[in-house]
């Protein structure tokens, strides 16, 4: 037998032909949020969170938005019942926040619940007993009546220890754990004996938990049985339909996604997904999809690059750097041709105020959720592209790169990141691009330069200069003429015994905004007799020395890659 031959489906579909959900395509209103971090999450971890922990844990929810928190199970340890005592006793529950405590159907841990909710103002009670074919026959060792009794009795001690604390308002919740392996009509009957007992009403809902305790089949079948208890439970408007996926298939999202299509009203997940095995359901995902089809999730993730540091403080898990939305790299793109097409889209975006987001590659705006597009969108290693780079060199320093100069300095930053075997940080690539282009005044440099008007009968432009320069260490005095300063600068440097061959093919300047004092940034392009094209920059608070300084780099640049004859 292979080994694959040992599974089969472990899942049991509805009896139903035609599933409404389907026919639905978004969600939406964002459902009720429970977050499970404080207990699934917490009862996964390799070291449980201590009490300082965990009530810092609480206060972090709480400022997400989450209005209903499961804060552990009281009766598991000193610690949670402690915890529990702490956050009651010294009132840290706002009073629009609800705490949920998970119970077992036996008495003496109901009891214990029930004791460590003394004084609460709002409490849901969870009760959970395993329902599955699979652990009715290995765990439980029990028929279908056995565990329902072991559910209707559970309810009816809530029922019996909820009388005890008239003081507080404390509302129900049952799991028929292992759900998903449950077979469907079982999961119904249960949960109506548990309904019929509670007995709801419009002011006392009670939550009927559907959890994926094992994920087993593929989403479109936890949504289908979704569906069917949707339909099916009695008294439907007085239930609040809770859906709670793991992760084991890798697709406990799509189940939630599904499963609130199909009917659900709130979902139970964690933090970045964490919990048993491979998790609970990442509620910032399934909150910031709908986000991302602009529906308002009613949770704050503005602030992801702290929300990731304070989460894996408490769990000390890290975050993977491709979990969606909070991950380092999920804005990242470090390939050529989508940093073009996004430096592009952000233009567009800009130049036509668009009100909707629609730039390509990025399915939301990176700064909602605090994200910066310099530091972490466009990246730069070998397979980048001459628009990310010029991007990076305008956002961060100011330099409007002209289009023909950034293929050359595409391939010249992408080659030394390749070379390296390393990603370039913005000031490395400032640094390569500086060095090779701006104010080069080696070997040729202009020491002195004096200049002099000349007007004619017909025309004031001419000019006169007189310049120092040297050339590999020797010194020149040159006198030249031109119709402005940088022609009578070059038509001098070509006076030199260095016979310099070149011709000027482009020029274009503009401000330097890079601090509060504007220089002016000016960019020469020459051209040798074979073609080849040799760029400078030139930076300087008069824009006229700027020009010169930008062909001195350029013939410094071309004397570099191609040595002058003397
Ligand atoms: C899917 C989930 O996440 S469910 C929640 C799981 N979380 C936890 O278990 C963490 C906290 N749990 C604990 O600290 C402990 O298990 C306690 C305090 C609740 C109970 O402790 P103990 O009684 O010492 O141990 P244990 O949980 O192994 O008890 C097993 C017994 O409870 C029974 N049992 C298990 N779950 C339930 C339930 N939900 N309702 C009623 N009985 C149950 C078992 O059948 C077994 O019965 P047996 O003694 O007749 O064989
Ligand atoms: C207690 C229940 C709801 C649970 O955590 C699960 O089934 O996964
Ligand atoms: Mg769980």
């Amino acid at each position: 037998m292979k080994n694959y031959e040992k599974y089969s489906v472990g899942y049991f579909m509805p009896p139903v032909n035609e599933m409404k959900w389907v026919r639905k395509d978004h969600i939406e209103t964002a459902p009720v949020w429970c977050s499970v971090d404080l207990r699934d999450g917490n009862q996964a971890l390799i070291v449980p969170m201590s009490l300082d922990e965990k009530l810092e844990f609480f206060q972090f929810l709480v400022s997400l938005g989450f209005k209903e928190i499961e804060v552990g199970f009281p009766a598991a340890s000193k610690t949670e019942y402690t915890f529990l005592r702490k956050l009651i006793e010294n009132n840290l529950i706002p009073d629009d926040v609800t705490i949920q405590v998970l119970t077992q159907a036996r008495e003496h841990i109901i009891q214990k619940t029930f004791e460590s909710l003394k004084g609460v103002k709002k409490a849901i009670v969870h009760l959970y007993n395993s329902t599955s074919f699979a652990q009715r026959q290995q765990v439980f060792k029990k028929s279908q009546d056995e565990i329902v009794q072991i559910a209707a009795s559970g309810a009816k001690l809530l029922n019996k220890y909820r009388e005890t604390m008239p003081e507080s308002e404390i509302s129900f919740e049952y799991s028929p754990e292992s759900f998903t392996g449950t077979e469907m009509e079982f999961a119904l009957r249960i949960c109506n004996e548990v309904i019929d007992i509670w007995k709801p009403t419009p002011s006392n809902k009670v939550i009927i938990n559907l959890p994926a305790t094992v994920s087993m089949s593929m989403p479109h079948v936890y949504a289908s049985q979704i569906e069917y208890m949707n339909d099916n439970l009695h008294n439907r408007e007085n239930i609040i339909i809770s859906l709670h996926p793991h992760n084991d298939r890798g697709t406990a999202v799509a189940d939630a996604e599904l499963g609130l299509l199909a009917g659900g009203d709130r979902v139970e997940g964690t933090l970045f997904g964490n919990g048993e095995r491979t998790g609970n359901v990442d509620i910032i995902t399934v909150a910031m999809n709908m986000f991302a089809h602009g529906v308002d999730p009613g949770l704050d993730f503005s602030d992801m690059p702290s929300i990731v540091e304070r989460y894996e403080k408490f769990t000390d898990l890290a975050v993977h750097p491709r979990q969606p939305y909070g991950g380092q790299l999920v804005f990242a793109a470090f390939s050529g041709s989508h940093q073009d097409a996004i430096a592009k889209g952000m233009a567009f975006h800009e130049e036509n105020n668009m009100e909707k987001w629609t730039v390509p590659y990025l399915p939301i705006d990176p700064h909602d959720v605090g994200r910066k597009y310099d530091a972490d969108v466009i990246r730069i290693n070998s397979q980048s592209g001459k628009g990310g780079i010029a991007y990076i060199l305008e956002q961060n320093y100011g330099y409007a790169i002209p289009q023909k100069m950034r293929e050359e300095v595409g391939y010249l930053v992408k080659g030394i990141s390749d070379n390296a075997h390393k990603e370039l940080a913005a000031e490395e690539i400032y640094e390569i691009f500086k060095n090779e282009y701006i104010n080069v005044f080696s070997p040729v440099d202009i020491t002195d330069a004096t200049f002099k008007k000349v007007s004619t009968y017909k025309s004031d432009d001419g000019m006169l200069v007189d310049i120092s320069v040297t050339i590999d260490g020797n010194e020149f005095q040159v006198s030249a003429a031109g119709n402005g300063r940088l022609d009578a600068v070059s038509n001098a440097l070509k006076q030199t015994p260095y016979a310099f061959d070149y011709t000027f093919v482009t020029y274009s300047e503009h401000a330097l905004e890079a601090d509060s004092n504007s220089r002016a940034c000016a960019y020469v392009a020459l051209t040798d007799k074979s073609g080849k094209l040799y760029w400078g920059i030139g930076i300087h608070d008069d824009i006229i020395l700027a020009s010169i300084n930008a062909l001195v780099s350029a013939l410094n640049r071309q004397k570099k890659i191609r040595p002058l004859a003397d």
